[in-house]
């Protein structure tokens, strides 16, 4: 074996989850798994299953649902400055209504297994903008079917996007936006997905964590600067106009600074005066500072 193999062999591998909706693109389309410090294995799947890889310690960091940061916030960090957030309109956090939301509101919605941060947004607006109570249901994301046993039904991501788009070829529901209805209601940022570390890799390889961290913050500055990159390599995977995905992109945010702290914050205080999350949720950002 020569030096370089050897080198390599002795590199801690970090698990980094991929949430596997464009949403995230920014940060993972120029990420270059190639480190001098650590080997990355990335290991794609929906929010849901990868807010439960973490808290079971599969993965050790990557981007989660900001709801599931908040279950288990005395385990992990949070990365400075990497988010999926919006403010307003989101695109892809859609609510499809059978009949009228005031109707809705007194039947029953589906939600969709895929999420966790959506789904107690759902929850708040309705308990607490509109003083609702509707009977929850959980399914996997097909609207057909989730419209079959439910008035309402709420995807995320890219599945909400197919659907929304078969809806405007063959219009059924009205549709509602849930980053919308947030922002007009409470003026705030809305966070969906943090990227998240567990506490005990941070201490074991902070400066893997460090590199790691620079290299999201690398893709998502080439990001962008070129926007058009990632507007063409999603019509090719996943259809629709280039029209279409520039206005997406341009409706999403991936900072994590004050402002979206803030909105961030509020929720999880409405999601512990609901007992949604049985405590009080404080943001532990990572710092140098914080590992010593
Ligand atoms: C904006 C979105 O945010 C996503 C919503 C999530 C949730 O509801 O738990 C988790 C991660 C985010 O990527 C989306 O999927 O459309």
């Amino acid at each position: 074996m020569n030096h370089e193999q050897q080198h390599e062999q002795e590199k801690e591998t970090i698990r980094i989850g991929r949430i596997n909706y464009t949403n995230v693109w920014p940060m993972f389309y120029h990420f270059n798994p190639k480190l001098q410090t650590a080997r990355v294995e990335m290991i794609p799947a929906v929010p849901a299953t990868l807010n439960k890889a973490m808290k079971e310690g599969s993965i050790d960091m990557g981007p989660i649902s900001s709801f599931a940061y908040g279950v288990s916030s005395d385990s992990y960090a949070l990365f400075p400055d990497l988010s999926v957030s919006a403010k307003g309109k989101v695109n892809s956090i859609l609510l499809f209504l059978k009949k009228p939301l005031s109707e809705v509101l007194h039947g029953k919605i589906a939600l969709t297994t895929t999420s966790a941060t959506s789904i107690n947004l759902l929850k708040i607006i309705v308990a607490k903008r509109y003083q609702a109570s509707p009977e929850y249901l959980s399914m996997e994301p097909v609207l057909e079917q989730m419209m079959a046993a439910a008035d309402g039904a709420l995807l995320i991501g890219d599945h909400a996007i197919r659907a929304y788009w078969d809806n405007v070829q063959n219009p059924k529901y009205e549709v509602m936006d849930l980053c919308e209805s947030w922002h007009d209601w409470t003026g705030e940022w809305m966070t969906f997905a943090v990227w998240a570390v567990r506490k005990d890799i941070v201490e074991r390889c902070p400066v893997e964590i460090r590199e790691i961290v620079d290299a999201f913050e690398a893709s998502k500055q080439l990001s962008i600067a070129n926007p058009e990159s990632l507007v063409q390599e999603a019509v090719k995977q996943i259809g629709g106009t280039a029209q279409y995905w520039r206005y997406y992109f341009a409706g999403l945010n991936h900072d994590f600074g004050s402002a979206q702290q803030r909105g961030l914050q509020l929720y999880f205080e409405y999601a512990y005066e609901l007992g949604l999350i049985d405590h009080e949720v404080r943001l532990d950002i990572w710092s140098e500072n914080t590992v010593g």
